[in-house]
């Protein structure tokens, strides 16, 4: 997509001189200071202008080798960038953020990275499950990419129940080596990054065997490809699993082993570990190596933050671009932006987006501190990160997933061009709904940690994600966020308290606590997305409560915003509130005519807020969101792209249509 000095659309000049506040201001405070966006810019910049890192063709006329093949090609020249931020001190978390997730790492390369599994997960396990000399020995050779890792957890038959997973390390004391095997076809390792063509090494999660006993699954550094001529390693089948709903650039594998044998140091054994003799030392807690999979989890709540970001951008401004239809016969065409059913679409999105920003935020920085503790050994935090973690990856993605797919429909056929950007989209972010744990086994998860809170509110009262569970009260209903807040947590509590009761009476008539737990799962599932609910709503309102850097005109949008985002989850779940609290119909009728008030009350600004998301041109690649708002030029210049418009006449009508034609004569 060009970058334009375009004259600028008329209504998106309308529409920013009519904005009451500063987007700049936003974009600082998005961004953490004035500072950070000169940063990021640079960031942006320092790849964007890479001549290497633009496409001579349009990725998306590329068969799925070419595709591949300009992939890793721009993957190396993004690494190199990295290394060398890297080497100047340069390369903080957000570079990592950025380059390897939505912000602009998809901008780069729209079917995703092939070597993004390298530092998303392959250097994060060997931090974290490595002891100081498996560190030593591996880390440099991973920081500086002598060798390329990736994460082969996965297999073909089980992804979600990793303890069920059937590659074996079956430990050699002869020798002092692990010898791993894929002994059914379902125990091939089926769907890592980069796997396929790009990774020469990987952390293989596998069932250890020793002295006879099987100890559970445990991670391996194993050695896939020659160094020199990548052909696979003896033993090792690998290939790559063939085209996907999207990210048709990750190069995503299978790989099977076959008496393959790796050294007993290539067990990662920071928390357990296996002796010479074959001696296993346990663990102290069996969770720790589910350690990399949290991680990525809090990540991806930032990652669908950014997603939404450039969603929700590419379909404001074309709705404040396009005119159709007509409100009143006597006026021209309106903008479509005015139909309020087309703000009631977009602009509790834009609210999401803060929603999900302040609570990214808040779980990257308890992640650290969880992280730490664990370090020091101590676990006691650990069950709480994972219940929060859980339920957002899977609440904010799956918002994410319907709100890309939401501003898609809000474009109308024009948002159905893969020019959108909102196509690519899509199939980048609804994939986050499997990966890193499917969304619905993560709330389950979460459902678990709350069933048990439920049960323990001696401890519960000192958790702080889940002591409303305990201290909730039904307030009367008033026009306020903070009865949105509390009524959302009185709906959690209700729901675990509930389900709690219902798997209590399925085991008392006989049922194994199990099955009890499989019946009642719908019930947890809705329970668990509450909760997650109420924690957004609570992280919004506590952020938005301790802001006071802000002038008084962006603290009044955000305070608009925030109030739309609650507003709109309350009337999400309207059904729930006449069920579990003492509100009544006419109160829902005072929610949704705050919502309309809201939506009037932030149109003014919605072209403002997107701006103030900053997502440069470059970065959104669409041709219905660049900042000009020249989208039907944009449009018919992507057009002039298919290579079918190279020749006014295609060979094919002489073979085929020709023939056919004639032969109806
Ligand atoms: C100095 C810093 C340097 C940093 C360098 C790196 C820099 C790079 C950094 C950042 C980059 C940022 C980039 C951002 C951009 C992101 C782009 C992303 C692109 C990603 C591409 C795609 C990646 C996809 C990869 C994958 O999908 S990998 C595979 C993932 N697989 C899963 O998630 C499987 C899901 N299944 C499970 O997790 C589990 O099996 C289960 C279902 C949760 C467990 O089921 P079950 O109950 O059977 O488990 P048990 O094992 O019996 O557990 C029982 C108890 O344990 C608790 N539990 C479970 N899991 C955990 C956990 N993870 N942690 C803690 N506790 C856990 C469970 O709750 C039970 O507890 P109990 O007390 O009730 O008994
Ligand atoms: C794009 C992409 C990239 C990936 N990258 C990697 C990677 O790099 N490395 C890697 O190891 N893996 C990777 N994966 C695999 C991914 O982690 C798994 O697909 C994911 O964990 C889901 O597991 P599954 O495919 O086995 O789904 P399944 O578990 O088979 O899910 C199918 C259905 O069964 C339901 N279900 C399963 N178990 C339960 C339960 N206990 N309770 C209720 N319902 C249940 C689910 O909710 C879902 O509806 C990737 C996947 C994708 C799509």
């Amino acid at each position: 997509m060009t970058t334009n000095n375009n004259k600028i659309n008329a209504d998106l000049l309308k529409e920013r001189a009519k904005c009451t506040f500063n987007p700049k201001e936003l974009t600082h405070f998005l961004d953490g200071s004035e500072q950070k966006t000169l940063e990021r810019k640079e960031r942006e910049k320092f790849f964007l202008d890479d001549p290497e890192l633009k496409s001579k063709v349009p990725m998306e006329y590329l068969s799925h080798k070419e595709k591949y093949e300009e992939n890793i090609r721009k993957a190396c020249v993004i690494f190199r960038k990295v290394q060398e931020l890297q080497n100047e001190g340069k390369a903080g978390m957000e570079n990592y953020r950025e380059i390897l997730g939505g912000q602009l790492g998809s901008a780069i390369l729209p079917d995703g990275n092939p070597l993004t599994l390298h530092y998303v997960m392959f250097i994060p396990t060997l931090l974290g499950q490595g002891t100081i000399e498996q560190q030593t020995e591996w880390i440099n050779k991973a920081w500086n990419c002598h060798i390329v890792g990736t994460y082969a957890q996965t297999e073909l038959g089980h992804g979600t129940f990793i303890r069920g997973l059937e590659t074996t390390a079956v430990y050699d004391p002869s020798t002092e080596e692990f010898i791993l095997n894929s002994p059914t076809l379902t125990s091939y390792k089926w769907w890592p990054g980069g796997l396929g063509h790009s990774a020469n090494h990987a952390i293989v999660v596998a069932q250890l065997y020793t002295q006879g006993k099987c100890h559970g699954i445990h991670p391996f550094i194993v050695e896939l490809r020659d160094k020199e001529t990548h052909m696979p390693l003896k033993g090792i089948i690998i290939g790559e699993i063939g085209c996907k709903l999207g990210m048709n650039g990750t190069n995503n594998g299978y790989l099977g082993f076959k008496n393959v044998r790796v050294p007993r140091m290539h067990m990662l054994m920071k928390n357990s570990q296996v002796h010479p003799d074959g001696t296993y030392v346990k663990s102290p807690s069996s969770k720790l190596t589910y350690g990399t999979m949290v991680f990525v989890r809090v990540v991806l709540v930032a990652d669908a933050t950014s997603y939404m970001k450039k969603a929700v951008t590419i379909a404001v401004r074309y709705s404040a671009v396009r005119h159709q239809s007509q409100i009143k016969t006597s006026d021209p065409e309106p903008q479509i932006i005015d139909f309020v059913t087309q703000q009631y679409k977009l602009f509790p999105l834009i609210a999401s987006v803060f929603a999900f920003h302040f609570s990214a935020n808040w779980l990257w920085e308890v992640y650290n501190e969880v992280t730490s503790e664990l370090e020091a050994g101590k676990l006691r935090n650990l069950p709480e990160l994972h219940a929060v973690a859980c339920c957002l990856k899977a609440v904010c993605t799956a918002d994410a997933a319907l709100g890309v797919e939401q501003c898609r429909l809000s474009c109308g056929g024009h948002g159905y061009m893969t020019s959108s950007n909102l196509p690519g989209t899509y199939g980048l972010v609804t994939a986050m709904c499997t990966y890193e744990g499917e969304n619905t086994v993560l709330l389950l998860q979460t459902a678990r940690f709350l069933i048990k809170s439920w049960q323990n509110k001696e401890e519960t009262i000192h958790l702080d994600t889940v002591k409303y569970l305990v201290q909730t009260e039904d307030l009367p209903f008033t026009k306020s966020v903070n009865w949105i807040i509390s009524a959302m947590k009185q709906v959690t509590a209700r729901k675990v308290e509930l389900a709690a009761k219902h798997i209590d009476e399925r085991v008392k008539s006989g049922k194994a606590p199990e099955d009890a737990w499989n019946e009642t799962s719908v019930e947890l599932v809705s329970a668990a997305d509450a909760h997650g609910r109420a924690f957004l709503l609570q992280t919004y309102a506590s952020t938005v409560e301790s802001i006071t850097n802000v002038s008084p005109q962006l603290k009044t949008v955000l305070i608009q915003l925030q109030e739309l985002y609650s507003v709109n989850t309350a009337l999400r779940y309207t059904g729930d509130l006449l069920r579990f609290t003492s509100c009544k119909g006419k109160d829902i009728e005072v929610l949704q005519s705050w919502l309309e008030q809201l939506l009037n009350l932030i149109r003014p600004n919605a072209v403002g807020i997107v701006d103030g998301f900053d997502v440069s041109d470059e970065v959104l690649s669409s041709a219905l969101g660049a900042y000009d708002g020249n989208v039907y030029e944009r449009l018919f210049e992507e057009a002039s792209k298919s290579p079918l418009n190279s020749e006014p006449v295609n060979k094919s009508f002489h073979q085929y249509l020709k023939p056919f034609l004639k032969s109806n004569l």
